[in-house]
């Protein structure tokens, strides 16, 4: 599904997908944040969703907010790379950007849940790293949903009474952070994606890069 970019050293790899997943509330779009502010070459994947809108979201930035009818349209239409019902809404990732991305030479980030992500593991396993967010308590859970002050009472209900199922797949993912701290979670989610963009073969520029080294010393 990818091909070539350059990395920072100028060797020639292939794009990845970072995929971040929790149970609500742990830090996912804190932690994506970030990475978008911090890391270059990094293209966020904007999610179309029928949920509705809460305060702040801008529509295209946030999400795509699109109603049922159009969501099924872009099921049928083949336009979701995954696509799951969460929280009784639907929720998918438009394959067009993400492959332009990908195709540009850039990473993609993802806030997914596990039915997406075990989806695009099926499709690209080669390509696709995956971190768990873990909260440090379940109090904390519950205190990061109220603190966020976007969801009623009941929204919240609902989603503390999934974060344990959400939960019960951490062990399908690649790597797990404990977000008892941002500044320490962003600085290990980091050096996920920074080795994980060295990694060997990922970098298909290497054997040129090489064998022009080995030109240069025996010139
Ligand atoms: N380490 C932390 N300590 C304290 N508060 C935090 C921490 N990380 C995130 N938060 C806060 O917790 C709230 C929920 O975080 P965030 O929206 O990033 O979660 P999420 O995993 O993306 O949730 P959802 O899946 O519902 O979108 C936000 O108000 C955020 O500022
Ligand atoms: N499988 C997918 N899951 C997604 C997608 N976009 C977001 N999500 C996940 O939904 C829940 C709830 O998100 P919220 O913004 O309503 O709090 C969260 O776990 C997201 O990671 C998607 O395109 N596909």
């Amino acid at each position: 599904m990818t091909s070539g970019g350059h990395g920072t050293d100028g060797v020639e790899r292939r794009g990845l997908m970072f995929v971040l997943s929790s149970p609500s509330g742990a830090g996912k779009t804190t932690l994506s944040r970030l990475l978008m502010d911090r890391m270059s070459g990094l293209k966020m994947s904007v999610s179309a969703t029928t949920r509705p809108k809460r305060p702040g979201e801008v529509d295209g930035k946030d999400y795509l907010f699109v109603d049922k009818p159009r969501f099924e349209a872009m099921v049928k239409g083949d336009e979701l790379l995954e696509w799951a019902t969460v929280f009784d809404n639907s929720y998918g990732t438009p394959r067009g950007p993400v492959e332009a991305a990908l195709s540009a030479g850039q990473d993609v980030l993802f806030d997914i849940d596990w039915q997406g992500t075990q989806q695009l593991r099926e499709k690209a396993r080669a390509d696709v790293v995956s971190v768990f967010i873990l909260p440090p308590s379940a109090a904390d859970l519950e205190k990061r949903l109220h603190s966020r002050a976007q969801d009623s009472d009941e929204v919240i209900r609902k989603r503390m009474s999934r974060a344990s199922h959400e939960m019960s797949h951490w062990a399908e993912y690649d790597y797990i952070v404990i977000n008892h701290n941002v500044d320490e979670a962003f600085a290990e989610v980091q050096s996920i994606l920074k080795a994980e963009r060295l990694k060997r073969e990922r970098r298909t520029g290497l054997v040129g890069f090489v064998r022009g080294l080995q030109g240069q010393l025996q010139g």
